[in-house]
C-alpha cells in the first residue's frame, strides 16, 4: 500500500516499549499465531523444511537452556558463523533469551578475522557450521573463548565440540530467561573502517523495534496489522552481516511474516527459478544481483513478486527497467548502515527516480551537512548524517570509549557517505568522504586489504582502492609496490590473489592488481589513496 509521505512524516512517533524485546515478541507471535509459517526454508539440492512461529518459541527456549546449562548469560558475547540454515533463529534468538550479545560472523572470515573478533569483545561462545570448525580450531586457544557449539554433522568428529542438535534434543521448550530492556545490548557488528581493524557496532534491543516502526512499513511496505497471509519475504543476505538484522529479524520476524531463507551460491537463473517456484512476493538483494537478473531473460519468468528492495550500493537505471518491463514492479532502493535503520528509502508509492536513494524515512531526521554540521543545499555536495540521540542508530562502539568520543561529540552522527539532494527532496549517492570501499554491496576497509597484502613475501607497499566497475558498482583494486628482485607478471597477479582470498575473507581480495614503481604519498609519508581513487575514475 502506498504511503503519505508527508502525513508520516509529520505524525511518526517512537513507540519503543521499556521492555521491548525480540524474544518476548516470538513468545507473543506464538501466542497469538503459532500455527503460521515463520520460515520456509530450501537447500541447494531441494532439501526443505518448514518452522512455525510456535516452532521458533520452542527453538529459541530449547537452545536458551542449552546456552544456560553452559554458563552463558546476561551480558556474554556468543559469536556465530553460520550459513543461511533452519536453526539460525534458534541460535539467535536463544542467544538473545539469554541475555547473551550476538556477534554475527559472515561465513568467509578466516582464523585471522575470527581471532581478532573474538579477542576484541571477549566472546566465550562459538556457534558454528561443521565446516567452519577447522578455521575456528586454528586460533581457539589464541582467545577467550570457551564454549564450542557445532551446527551440523557429527560432533565425535570435532574434538572439543558439543553438537547443537544434542543439546536442545532433550532440552525443555520453555525458558525463563534474565529480565531483558529495549535499552539492553544485544548485539555486536563488525564493520571496516579506513584505518585499522573492523569496528564493533553495538545495538541495543530496540533496534529490532526500530526495524518494525521504519524499514517494514516504509521500505518493505508491510507491518503487523496488514494481513501476512499470502505474503512471502526473501531476503538475500547472509547471517553475519547486520542487514540480517535489518530484514530476517528486523522486518520478517518482528511483524509475523513468513519468509523464505536459501541455502545455496547465487546464480541468477536459479534465483528466479526459486522466486517462481515458492512464490517469493517481496524480495530484497544487492544490485549487483539486480544487474545480474537484468541480464537474463526475465520475460520467461512468471513470478508472483509485487515488491522489490535494493540496498548496499546505488542501483542504477538499467535493472530498473528491466524489472518494470518484466515484472511490471519497479524495484525500490533503500540505504543505511550497520550503525542504523533505514535512513533514506524509496517507500511504497514514491515516484522511483532512478539512480536515487530516496527520501528520508519518517523519525529519523536524515539529512546532509557539510564540515561545520550545517545543512546544505540544493544539489550541493555533503555528508548525510543523522542527529545523535536519534533511536534508530546506534549510539556506542563495544567498550571503545575513545571511538564513542570521536563518532557522537557533534550534534550528528555522520555516515561518512557522501550525497546531495535534489530540488524534490531526492537524495543521491555521491561516493565516500572516506577510502572505504563498497563492492558489490560489500564494505570493504582498504587497510584490511594492504595488511594482508604485505604479509606476501612479494610485497613491500600495497595501497587498495574503489575502481569502477560495471556489474560491481566497484571493485577493489591494489596498488602494489614489489621488494627488490621481484617482477610484475600476470603470473604474480594470480598469485597474489589466490594468496589474499587464504589471508583474509576472500570477498575482500584485489581483482585487479597493479605494479608500480612507488606510492603517492604526503609529506609526512602517507599513502594518498585519495589520488589513485580519482585517477581510477578518470
Ligand atoms: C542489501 C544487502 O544485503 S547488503 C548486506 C551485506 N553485503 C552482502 O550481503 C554482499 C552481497 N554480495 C554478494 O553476496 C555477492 O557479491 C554476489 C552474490 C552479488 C556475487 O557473488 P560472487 O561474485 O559469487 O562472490 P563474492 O562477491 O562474494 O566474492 C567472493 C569471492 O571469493 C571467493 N570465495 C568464496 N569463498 C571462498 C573460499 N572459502 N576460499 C577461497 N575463495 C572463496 C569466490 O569464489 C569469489 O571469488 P571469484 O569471483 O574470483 O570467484
Amino acid at each position: 500500500m502506498a504511503v503519505d509521505y508527508a502525513a508520516e512524516s509529520e505524525s511518526f512517533e517512537w513507540d519503543i516499549p521499556e521492555g521491548y524485546n525480540i524474544p518476548a515478541v516470538i513468545e507473543s507471535h506464538a501466542d497469538a499465531f503459532g500455527d503460521r509459517v515463520a520460515l520456509k526454508f530450501r537447500d541447494a539440492d531441494g532439501g526443505r523444511e518448514e518452522r512455525t512461529y510456535g516452532d521458533l518459541r520452542d527453538d529459541m527456549n530449547r537452545f536458551a537452556n542449552a546456552l544456560e546449562s553452559m554458563g552463558v548469560g546476561k551480558g556474554d558475547r556468543l559469536i556465530h558463523l553460520l550459513p543461511r540454515d533452519p536453526d539460525v533463529f534458534a541460535v539467535q534468538l536463544g542467544a538473545l533469551k539469554r541475555g547473551a550479545l550476538l556477534v554475527p560472523s559472515s561465513s568467509m572470515l578466516k582464523p585471522k578475522d575470527i581471532a581478532f573478533r573474538a579477542n576484541d569483545c571477549k566472546a566465550t561462545t562459538a556457534v558454528v557450521h561443521e565446516s567452519l570448525v577447522g578455521m575456528v580450531d586454528e586460533v581457539r586457544d589464541e582467545t577467550p573463548l570457551s564454549n564450542f557449539v557445532v551446527l551440523g554433522g557429527d560432533a565425535d568428529d570435532a574434538d572439543g565440540w558439543t553438537s547443537f542438535s544434542d543439546l536442545v534434543a532433550d532440552a525443555s521448550a520453555e525458558h525463563d530467561g534474565p529480565d531483558l530492556r529495549a535499552e539492553d545490548p544485544m548485539s555486536i557488528n563488525y564493520t571496516s573502517g579506513t584505518t585499522g581493524q573492523p569496528k564493533p557496532v553495538r545495538h541495543r534491543h530496540r533496534w529490532m523495534r526500530c526495524f518494525e516502526l521504519v524499514n517494514a512499513p516504509y521500505w518493505w511496505g508491510v507491518t503487523a496489522d496488514d494481513d501476512l497471509s499470502e505474503e512471502l519475504l526473501w531476503a538475500t543476505t547472509g547471517t553475519g552481516w547486520a542487514k540480517w538484522f535489518w530484514s530476517p529479524v528486523g522486518v520478517g520476524l518482528t511483524t509475523g511474516a513468513t519468509q523464505f531463507v536459501y541455502r545455496g551460491d547465487f546464480e541468477p537463473d536459479t534465483f528466479l527459478d526459486i522466486m517462481e517456484e515458492e512464490g517469493v512476493t517481496r524480495l530484497c538483494a544487492v544490485p549487483t544481483q539486480y544487474r545480474m537478473f537484468a541480464q537474463r531473460d526475465l520475460g520467461s519468468y512468471d513470478l508472483q513478486l509485487t515488491e522489490a528492495l535494493s540496498a548496499g550500493e546505488p542501483l542504477n537505471r538499467e535493472p530498473i527497467e528491466a524489472f518494470r518491463e518484466a515484472f511490471g514492479v519497479i524495484p525500490r532502493d533503500g540505504y543505511g548502515q550497520t550503525e542504523t535503520v533505514a535512513l533514506l528509502t524509496n517507500y511504497p508509492g514514491i515516484d522511483v527516480k532512478p539512480g536515487s536513494m530516496g527520501k528520508p524515512t519518517p523519525g529519523l531526521g536524515t539529512t546532509i551537512i557539510d564540515e561545520n554540521e550545517e545543512v546544505v543545499g540544493v544539489d550541493e555536495i555533503g555528508e548525510i548524517a543523522v542527529p545523535v540521540g536519534c533511536p534508530g542508530i546506534f549510539d556506542g562502539y563495544y567498550e571503545k570509549p575513545n571511538l564513542d568520543e570521536k563518532t557522537f561529540s557533534g550534534d550528528y552522527y555522520r555516515t561518512g557517505d557522501l550525497a546531495s539532494r535534489d530540488e524534490d527532496g531526492y537524495f543521491f549517492f555521491e561516493g565516500r568522504a572516506d577510502d572505504i570501499i563498497i563492492s558489490a554491496g560489500y564494505r570493504i576497509g582498504p587497510f584490511e586489504v594492504e595488511d594482508a597484502l604485505v604479509s606476501h613475501e612479494a610485497v613491500a607497499e600495497a595501497a587498495a582502492v574503489a575502481s569502477p566497475h560495471e556489474e560491481r558498482g566497484s571493485i577493489v583494486k591494489a596498488f602494489v609496490v614489489l621488494i627488490d628482485g621481484y617482477e610484475g607478471s600476470d603470473d604474480l597477479v594470480e598469485e597474489l590473489q589466490a594468496f589474499m582470498k587464504e589471508q583474509t575473507a576472500p570477498y575482500k581480495y584485489p581483482r585487479e592488481i597493479e605494479f608500480v614503481a612507488e606510492l603517492p604519498k604526503t609529506s609526512s609519508g602517507k599513502i594518498r589513496r585519495i589520488e589513485l581513487r580519482s585517477q581510477e575514475r578518470d
